[in-house]
């Protein structure tokens, strides 16, 4: 039977869709150190004017650091099962790039379920630099992608963004802690209405209209 009805209370457990499950507070905090040790190593990269001296040590020590870690490697899909704050289950891609808890490529971003939707605070560093000091708008795309989608998750159930409408209204500033939030308008079948905003010291930056479309579940 396909789900047809809103606001559903009940998620679908990826493991029934043969996808492997890992629960947020059994990852290692070893794992969570080297995560935000890799981005910081990122921003390092990218803006450093080390010698040729030390950049060569330190492109040796990576390569050695690669083949170690893919001596074991997790499943392309894992998914990662968070508790909000709220008590609010939420399943996520493990490497997902806006908000993988394991993807150094992802901002620390922690989306909360607030009435209606979700809310959160990242600030951005130049890794995330489209014109000079500010972000790229690809990845405001991106935030916003992902607001849209877990506001639609948590509030309905989860779904793939079908269209997605951005505008930018101000340049969205590095360095600069950014309230991004989504607001799940109206729901009809599948389809879910969500917008989603992102501000920078009060003022919105850029907002969002999306469409999601909810995953068809089978209920036995
Ligand atoms: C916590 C997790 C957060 C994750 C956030 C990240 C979200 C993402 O980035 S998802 C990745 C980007 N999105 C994609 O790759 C999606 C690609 N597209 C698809 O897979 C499909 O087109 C999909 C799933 C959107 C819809 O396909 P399908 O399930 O077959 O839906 P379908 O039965 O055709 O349509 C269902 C309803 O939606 C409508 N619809 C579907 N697509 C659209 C569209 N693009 N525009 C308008 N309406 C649409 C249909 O008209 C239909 O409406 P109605 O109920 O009135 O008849």
């Amino acid at each position: 039977m396909t789900v047809n009805t809103q606001p559903v209370a009940e998620r679908p457990d990826p493991r029934a869709y043969g996808l492997p499950v890992v629960e947020q507070d059994q990852i290692p905090d070893e794992l969570r150190s080297l995560v935000d040790g890799v981005r910081n190593l990122v921003d390092a990269v990218s803006n450093t004017e080390a010698d040729s001296a030390t950049l060569a040590e330190a492109d040796a020590a990576v390569r050695a650091l690669n083949d170690r870690l893919n001596a074991a490697r997790r499943e392309v899909g894992t998914m990662v099962r968070r508790t909000m704050g709220d008590g609010t289950d939420e399943f996520g891609t493990i490497t997902n790039v806006v908000a993988g808890t394991t993807n150094p490529a992802a901002p620390p971003l922690d989306l909360e379920h607030v009435e209606g939707g979700v809310q959160g605070t990242v600030t951005l560093n130049t890794t995330y630099q489209g014109p000079p000091g500010l972000v790229h708008g690809g990845w405001i795309a991106a935030l916003l992608d992902q607001a849209v989608g877990s506001a639609s998750a948590v509030e309905t159930s989860p779904g793939m963004t079908a269209k997605l409408e951005v505008n930018y209204r101000q340049p969205t500033p590095l360095f600069t802690p950014l309230e991004i939030s989504a607001r799940v308008r109206s729901t009809e079948r599948r389809k879910v209405y969500v917008t989603g905003q992102i501000r920078a010291h009060g003022q919105v930056t850029a907002e969002a209209e999306a469409l999601m479309i909810r995953i068809p579940m089978d209920e036995g």
